[in-house]
């Protein structure tokens, strides 16, 4: 559904996103992440055509995104509602901004509040609101135009428990109809809701794993081979049942019967891949997290 190759992104003469390429599939929810300044936003702000790159290619359904910007819903970091607007007012404003009818605004908006949980505040000034329920009305303007892409910034970080557990709640409910793009620096959120990971670090893409192989719960092992760059990997052994590359060198492999490393090295020898290192691997997100980012 998305596709961003070869992405390269400078300001002020600073180079800030470095031959970012990754692909994203229709209904997937995945994590954006990455220490503060890893690029994040930046990326962001790329994909929803706001910033302007002087190097590659982003494609909506094989489209470029710029033809595509009706189909992306939006929530920024900051959200830009004026204090002494309604809830509706608000979402009315915004969305005859983006040029929606005042027939179809008329019927949706209140549908809309529904979903996010502000039912009963459509008549709530934005300056009554809590931190959590501006955040909520802040996904409401983002879905008002039914998208199929949803790209969150940091819908998270700024809330207190009650306000990230409703965003956490809501955030489920729609990734069943819509493709998610969320950043975050809180994992243990992001293991809530998303199917896979993409971790940034210096404007780099460090990692991309899926949510199934960094769960704790699973025997894995991580092997670490000489070939730069990767050939594919298209073999599985009989020892392990996934094998997914998770950087440059490093493959991890889950599901995993026998604990027995001796097996996997037969099993690599049959291949043009040289192991440099390997190891049992019995850590969570947070720790592949801060692996994929010390090491680079
Ligand atoms: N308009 C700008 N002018 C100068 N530098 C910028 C600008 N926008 C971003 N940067 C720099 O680009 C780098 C990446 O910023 P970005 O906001 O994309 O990171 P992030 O991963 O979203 O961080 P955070 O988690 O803190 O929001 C930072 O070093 C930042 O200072």
């Amino acid at each position: 559904m998305i596709t961003v190759e070869n992405l390269d992104k400078t300001i002020n003469k600073r180079k800030i996103l470095s031959d970012i390429s990754f692909s994203i599939s229709k209904g997937e929810c995945v994590g954006l992440l990455g220490p503060n300044g890893a690029g994040k936003t930046t990326l962001i702000k790329c994909m929803t055509g706001i910033l302007r790159y002087e190097k590659g290619d982003i494609r909506f359904n094989s489209v470029p995104i710029a033809q595509h910007k009706k189909n992306i819903g939006y929530l920024s970091q900051h959200t830009d509602f004026k204090s002494w607007m309604t809830c509706e007012e608000s979402l009315q404003f915004f969305g005859k901004l983006s040029g929606l009818d005042d027939d179809f605004l008329k019927g949706h908006i209140s549908v809309v509040l529904e979903e996010v949980g502000l039912k009963d505040k459509g008549n709530y000034k934005v300056e009554q609101l809590s931190g959590g329920m501006k955040q909520r009305l802040g996904i409401a303007q983002a879905i008002l135009h039914q998208p199929q892409l949803l790209i969150l910034d940091e819908p998270v970080s700024a809330l207190d428990p009650i306000g990230r557990n409703e965003m956490k709640k809501l955030i489920n409910r729609l990734k069943k109809r819509t493709t998610i793009i969320i950043s975050t620096h809180i994992l243990d959120d992001a293991s809530e809701f998303c199917d896979r990971y993409l971790i940034l670090n210096n404007g780099l893409i460090v990692g991309n794993i899926h949510a199934e192989s960094s769960k704790s719960d699973r025997k894995r092992i991580l092997v670490t081979v000489e070939n730069s760059p990767p050939p594919p990997v298209n073999f599985l052994g009989p020892t392990f049942k996934k094998i997914e590359w998770i950087s440059k060198n490093t493959l991890l492999l889950t599901g995993v019967e026998e604990l027995d490393l001796q097996n996997v090295i037969n099993d690599f020898a049959h291949t043009e891949l040289n192991i440099t290192a390997i190891a049992f691997y019995e850590k969570g997100l947070e720790d592949i997290f801060l692996e994929m980012v010390s090491a680079t």
